[in-house]
């Protein structure tokens, strides 16, 4: 396994000129050994670039990859000794389900012995014990992919096993098993996996740290709990959360703090100027009349979700969503209320980057 260090860009144009000729801008990012990550961001944020740059199969149009201090930029997947698992399977329909799982060892002239020890612990790690000796042609598309999952993670002296949207053929409720069994597979096999989604859902459950990507820039790196609570950038904020965070336009002065036309003293030091306030749904309340950091707002929709109640507001011409819980007692649409914006949970964005 190894310590993955990028201090690289790339452009697929030739002589870029500007940040929208770039598929990624400059950035500077480590993946620990045996860490899981996930790369997540909207289709065309540069997630696979990425991971085509740490396989080997794409070199950066400028700067380095590092493999445990060495300089693998110009190195192939397999001098690299990089696993890969791609979207849709990749097996060899005539063999059965244990020759598949065993061709990687048996390519890297493992011992027999070993070989079979170690597919029989990844196929009963993916439930597959039953299926060794079955022929792969006869299997289910979801059933292949397990085999192409297994076949990434049976070498255990890869440097990094690299996912590329992995799930994506695999039945939903099998998907919502394979991602919390990839996640304790982790902890068994304790490899460096790094894993391409565009499904937050998919990232968060997987991964221990998160990097949220938009437009060729890793905007954030961090754990479900960092996302979610101190999102950096207001993109990781509307981007993570169903829905995201609420965003206010807000100006601070040296005392004063104005939200959608109401003031308060300056609940903590701000720079002065204009500024967003963020507030996650979650941390949305109700709250008495005139309350301090609460808002007169106008209710436009009351849905039940089961298990909370989503109440949307329009305020000063701007929405804002609160997650209740429907034991409260609910206004009704139309009515006024005062929200609660303005908590321990808030956050202040200047230029789309969080205030510290
Ligand atoms: N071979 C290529 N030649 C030119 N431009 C490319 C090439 N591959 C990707 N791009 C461009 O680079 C940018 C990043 O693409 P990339 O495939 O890395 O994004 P992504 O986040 O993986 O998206 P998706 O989820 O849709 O695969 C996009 O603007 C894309 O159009």
């Amino acid at each position: 396994m190894a310590r993955i260090e990028l201090d690289l860009a790339h452009a697929y144009r030739a002589n870029p000129t500007q940040d929208s000729d770039y598929a990624l801008l400059p950035l500077k990012m480590t993946f620990n050994d045996g860490g899981a990550y996930a790369l997540l961001g909207p289709s065309g944020c540069g997630k696979t670039t990425m991971l085509n740059i740490m396989s080997g199969l794409l070199a950066p149009s400028q700067g380095t990859v590092l493999f445990d201090g060495k300089d693998v930029t110009r190195a192939s997947p397999q001098e690299r000794n990089i696993a890969q698992v791609f979207q849709f399977p990749v097996i060899y329909d005539t063999m059965t389900v244990a020759e598949n799982l065993a061709f990687p060892l048996r390519n890297r002239k493992v011992p027999q012995a070993q070989i079979d020890k170690r597919v029989g612990e990844i196929a009963e790690m993916l439930e597959m014990s039953g299926q060794l000796n079955q022929r792969a042609a006869n299997l289910a598309a979801d059933a292949k992919q397990k085999i192409s999952l297994g076949r990434g993670l049976v070498r255990p002296d890869v440097s990094a096993v690299l996912f590329d949207e992995p799930l994506t053929v695999i039945d939903p409720h099998l998907k919502w098993q394979l991602r919390r069994k990839l996640k304790q597979i982790h902890r068994e096999l304790k490899l460096t996996l790094i894993y391409v989604t565009h499904d937050q859902v998919e990232a968060l459950t997987f991964a221990e740290q998160v990097v949220v990507m938009t437009r060729g820039r890793a905007v954030q790196v961090g754990s479900a709990d960092a996302l979610f609570e101190r999102p950096s950038h207001t993109f990781v904020g509307n981007f993570i959360g169903s829905p995201g965070m609420n965003f206010l336009p807000a100006t601070a002065t040296a005392d004063v703090l104005q939200v959608a036309g109401a003031q308060w003293f300056l609940p903590r030091a701000l720079p002065e100027g204009a500024l967003k306030l963020g507030v996650r749904p979650e941390y949305v309340s109700l709250a008495q009349p005139a309350s301090a950091g609460a808002l007169r707002c106008t209710v436009s929709k009351i849905q039940d979700v089961g298990t909370h109640v989503m109440l949307t507001a329009s305020v000063d011409g701007q929405t804002l969503k609160a997650r209740l819980s429907p034991e409260v007692q609910l206004p009704a649409e139309g009515e006024e209320v005062w929200l609660q914006v303005l908590g321990e949970h808030t956050c202040f964005y200047k230029n789309e980057e969080i205030v510290q």
